[in-house]
C-alpha cells in the first residue's frame, strides 16, 4: 500500500495493547469522530427468534486470536474483533438507507451475499431501504439504482454473477461519497476482492473526513483467495469442486489417447490456491504448477524431463497451471507489452496456451508422437451459483456485516479467523496479498501427492526457508493448511527470480 502515515494508520485502526503481549487491532467505530450518537436497543432482543438464544449477543470484550498455536511463553500475540450482534445499536430501523455495491472480477456466492444483506437488514433489524448500485464503484456517479428488497432477491443465490452488475477501474473517491450523501445513505456494503477493499478504504476515510454518520463495511470476495489473514473467500470452495469437472475431462482426454497429455489452466493471478487445492481434491494431475513455486522446462529435473518419464511410465498425465505461474520464463519468450486492466491490474499472458505450444514443440524435436489437450475453465468456473458450503459462508458474512454496521462500527471487513467470524481493519486486509508459502506444509504435502519434482535444488531450498524464517514471526505463520491463512506470510517482498532457478 505504499508508505503510510501514522495519522492514516490511527483512523484505519486502533490498537489496543493488553497483558502477556494481548494486541487488539480494533475497527474504527462512529464514536471515534462522532461525539454525542444516541444509541437504541437492539431489536433483536424482541425478536422471538433470538430472544430465547443464550449469550446471543457478542461482549463488548470478545476477541479472536490472529494465531493459534502457540508455545507456553509466546506472546498472546494480535487479535480481531468477534463479529455478531451487540446490546445496543446505533441506528433506528427507519432511519437507516443502505446500498450494496459489487465490484472486480465474477465468484460464486456474490449473489448470495446481497440476497443476506437485505434479508438480514429487514428480518434482524426492521430496514427495508436498501439500494443496490448498478455496476460496480462507477455506478454510484454514473448510473440508476434499484431498490432492493427481500421478494426481489428471493431467488437470487441460485443464480451465477451478481443481479447488480460489477465493473473494473471507474473509482473516484469524491463523486462516490458525494454520492452517498446526495442520496442519504449511511450504511454501505462493499462486495469485492483487494482492489476492491482499497477503495472501500479510501471512500470510508473521506467519509470519515467528512464527519458522516455512514457505516462502511466490506466483504471480501476473491475466487483466488488471494485476501490475508482471513481463513478462506467465498466462492473459493465452489471453484475448487468445479475445477474437478475440467481436470475430469483433460484426464479422460489424456487417458484414451497414446501420450495423451492434458492441460488445464486455472484461476490464480498471484496467488495458486486454486490450482492447489483442485490438485489435491483430484489425485489425477500429475503436476501442478503455481505462480508462488518457480519452475523450468528443460534438463535434469525439469518438466520436460517429468513429462517423458510419466509418459513412459503411465501413457499419459495432466498437469494443471495457475495463469499466474511461469509468467516471468513467458513474456521473455513473448515478449510481453506491460498492458493492464481499467483496475490497474496487470494482464497476464496465457500461460496454458504457452505451455501446451513448449510441450508439442519438445516432443516434435524428440519426434514423438504426443496428443495434447488445453482446457480452460476460468469463465465456466467463476459463472456458476455458489455451492452449499459457500452459501451458508455467505450468509454469515453477510450477517456479521449487518451487525457490524447497525452497531455502529466502519471501515471494516468482515471476515472468517480460526473459524470465528471477526471485525478486520481495511489496513490489514490491503497491505499484503495471501500467497501459497512453498516452505510450508501443504505445499509438502501435494508434492507427495502428485510426486512432481520441487523444480528447486538444495541451495535453492536452502534459500528458501532463511528467507522465510527471516520473515516469520509467530509460531504458526504460513500456516496455511491447518490454521487457515491466518499464517500466511508476504512473499511479494521476497520475490525470486524465475532465471535464479533456471539455470
Ligand atoms: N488502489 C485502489 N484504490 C481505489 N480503488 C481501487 C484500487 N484498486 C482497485 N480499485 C477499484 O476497485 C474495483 C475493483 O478492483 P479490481 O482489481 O478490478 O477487482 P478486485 O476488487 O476483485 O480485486 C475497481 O472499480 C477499481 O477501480
Ligand atoms: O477477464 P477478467 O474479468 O478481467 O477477469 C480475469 C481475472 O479475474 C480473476 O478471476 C480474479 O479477479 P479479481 O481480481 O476480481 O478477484 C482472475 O483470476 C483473472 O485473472
Ligand atoms: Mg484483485
Amino acid at each position: 500500500m505504499g508508505t503510510v502515515s501514522a495519522e492514516d494508520n490511527a483512523i484505519m485502526m486502533k490498537v489496543v495493547d493488553g497483558t502477556a503481549g494481548y494486541v487488539l487491532e480494533d475497527v474504527p467505530h462512529f464514536v471515534d469522530y462522532i461525539s454525542d450518537l444516541p444509541t437504541y436497543p437492539n431489536p433483536l432482543r424482541s425478536n422471538p427468534a433470538y430472544s430465547v438464544v443464550k449469550q446471543y449477543f457478542v461482549d463488548m470484550d470478545d476477541t479472536v486470536p490472529q494465531k493459534v498455536v502457540v508455545h507456553k511463553d509466546s506472546p498472546r500475540g494480535v487479535h480481531f474483533r468477534r463479529a455478531g450482534p451487540r446490546q445496543k445499536v446505533y441506528f433506528k430501523s427507519d432511519e437507516v438507507s443502505a446500498c450494496i455495491v459489487t465490484c472486480g472480477g465474477l465468484c460464486p456466492g456474490l449473489n448470495t451475499v446481497i440476497r443476506e444483506i437485505v434479508h438480514s437488514l429487514d428480518y434482524m433489524y426492521g430496514v427495508n431501504a436498501v439500494l443496490g448500485i448498478d455496476g460496480g464503484y462507477r455506478g454510484f456517479y454514473a448510473k440508476n439504482t434499484i431498490s432492493l428488497t427481500p421478494k426481489l432477491t428471493n431467488d437470487i443465490h441460485k443464480r451465477g454473477g451478481t443481479i447488480l452488475g460489477t465493473s473494473r477501474g471507474g473509482h473516484d473517491t469524491s463523486k462516490i461519497v458525494d454520492s452517498i450523501q446526495d442520496r442519504g445513505i449511511n450504511q454501505v456494503y462493499i462486495i469485492g476482492g483487494d482492489g476492491t477493499q482499497k477503495g472501500a478504504a479510501a471512500i470510508y476515510k473521506e467519509i470519515r473526513r467528512r464527519g458522516l454518520k455512514v457505516a462502511v463495511a466490506g466483504i471480501p470476495k476473491t475466487i483466488d483467495n488471494d485476501i490475508p489473514v482471513i481463513d478462506k473467500s467465498f466462492g473459493f470452495d465452489t471453484a475448487v469442486e468445479e475445477a474437478q469437472r475440467a481436470i475430469n475431462a483433460a484426464h479422460v482426454e489424456a487417458e484414451s489417447a497414446e501420450n495423451g497429455i492434458g492441460v488445464v489452466k486455472l484461476m490464480g493471478r498471484y496467488s495458486g490456491f486454486i490450482a492447489m487445492y483442485a490438485t489435491l481434491a483430484s489425485r489425477d494431475v500429475d503436476c501442478c504448477l503455481i505462480p508462488e513455486s518457480p519452475f523450468y522446462l528443460e534438463g535434469k529435473g525439469g518438466l520436460f524431463e517429468y513429462i517423458e518419464k510419466m509418459l513412459k511410465v503411465n501413457g499419459h498425465m495432466v498437469i494443471v497451471i495457475a495463469e499466474g505461474a511461469g509468467q516471468e520464463l513467458l513474456t521473455e519468450s513473448l515478449r510481453a507489452k506491460n498492458e493492464q486492466d481499467a483496475s490497474g491490474n496487470k494482464l497476464l499472458q496465457d500461460v496454458g496456451f504457452w505451455i501446451s505450444e513448449r510441450i508439442k514443440e519438445h516432443f516434435a524435436k524428440l519426434k514423438m508422437s504426443i496428443t495434447l489437450k488445453y482446457i480452460d475453465p476460468t469463465y465456466m468456473i467463476r459463472a456458476i451459483p455458489s455451492n452449499a458450503s459457500d452459501n451458508v459462508y455467505c450468509t454469515l458474512l453477510a450477517q456479521s456485516a449487518v451487525h457490524g454496521a447497525m452497531s455502529g462500527f466502519t471501515g471494516f471487513t468482515v471476515g472468517l479467523v480460526n473459524g470465528r467470524h471477526t471485525y478486520i481493519p481495511f489496513n490489514r486486509i490491503i497491505e499484503r496479498q495471501n500467497k501459497v508459502v512453498i516452505t510450508d506444509r501443504m505445499w509438502a504435502r501435494l508434492l507427495s501427492s502428485t510426486n512432481q519434482p520441487s523444480f528447486l535444488g538444495p541451495k535453492e531450498t536452502t534459500d528458501l526457508k532463511k528467507e522465510e524464517s527471516s520473515l516469520t514471526g509467530l509460531l504458526d505463520e504460513g500456516a496455511t493448511s491447518e490454521e487457515g491463512n491466518s499464517g500466511n506470510i508476504d512473499t511479494s517482498t521476497s520475490t525470486r527470480s524465475f532465471q535464479q532457478y533456471c539455470n
